[in-house]
């Protein structure tokens, strides 16, 4: 690959517990659409002729996944932590022999099945190489309420998005925002900490067939849009 050129790489944050899905065990395993939830991300980086190579961050113990990652492209990193920012700081943490600074880190839910190499390029395409980064997300289409305390009221959704992964940042970029989070709890996604620094990635349209599975009824969508081949519905 000639040096000049910039390289791509996958971290899939992958070390979750799936308490919202209530599963009898961690949902990136759950079988959809014949295959473990996270091989359908996994596959679509594989597919992809943009992505250099892919990492996946597990838990310390995951019994299951060295029987989940093809043999080629995919590497394991057993440094998931308490949150989803922690196990990507960590992944990040782990590629620091490996990745140059200005490499491409694409960040994707294990959880997000509906990946394919089409949104992968449409991100990178629409992101362009001089953007702090980006990120795929949807326009709200519903009209927005919020209940809290008591009081309902309603949000305007002018200019409301709601985000999907993958998140695409410089390696370093990314690793100096974590690093500046204090509560990570606080942080559910990559650009959230970017934005933190003021700077402002840019969103490029998802597809809601990339939506993350979280709760047990999100499993027949997702295997609905993985069973397709209805175009308009790609
Ligand atoms: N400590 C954590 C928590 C989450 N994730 C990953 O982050 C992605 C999005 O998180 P989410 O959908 O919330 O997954 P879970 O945390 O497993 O779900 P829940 O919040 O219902 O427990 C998932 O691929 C999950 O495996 C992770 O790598 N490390
Ligand atoms: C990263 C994310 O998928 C963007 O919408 C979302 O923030 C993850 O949230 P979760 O609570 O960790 O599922």
């Amino acid at each position: 690959m000639n040096s000049l050129a910039p390289r791509y790489f996958a971290l899939i944050p992958a070390a979750g517990v799936g308490a919202r899905m209530a599963a009898s065990g961690p949902k990136q395993y759950l079988k959809i659409g014949g295959k473990p939830m996270m091989r359908h991300a996994i596959d679509a980086f594989l597919f992809s002729e943009l992505i250099a190579h892919t990492y996946v961050v597990v838990s310390a113990d995951d019994p299951v996944i060295d029987s989940v990652v093809p043999s080629h492209g995919v590497t394991v990193l057993r440094c998931g932590g308490a949150t989803r920012m922690e196990s990507v700081r960590n992944g990040l943490a782990a590629l620091a022999p490996t990745l140059r600074e200005n490499d491409w880190v694409l960040v994707h839910d294990a959880a997000r099945p509906g990946l394919d190499e089409a949104l992968i390029e449409k991100l990178i395409t629409g992101t362009g190489e001089h953007a702090v980064g980006g990120l795929l997300a949807l326009p709200v289409v519903d009209t927005v309420k919020r209940s809290l305390g008591g009081e309902l009221g309603t949000v305007s959704r002018e200019g409301l998005w709601l985000a999907q992964t993958p998140q695409m940042f410089r390696y370093r970029l990314l690793r100096d925002a974590l690093a500046a989070v204090r509560d990570p709890s606080q942080v559910t996604d990559d650009a959230s900490a970017v934005e933190a620094l003021g700077l402002a990635p840019k969103l490029v349209e998802g597809h809601p067939r990339n939506l993350k599975v979280t709760l047990p009824q999100d499993v027949r969508i997702a295997e609905m849009y993985l069973a397709t081949t209805q175009p308009e519905l790609l």
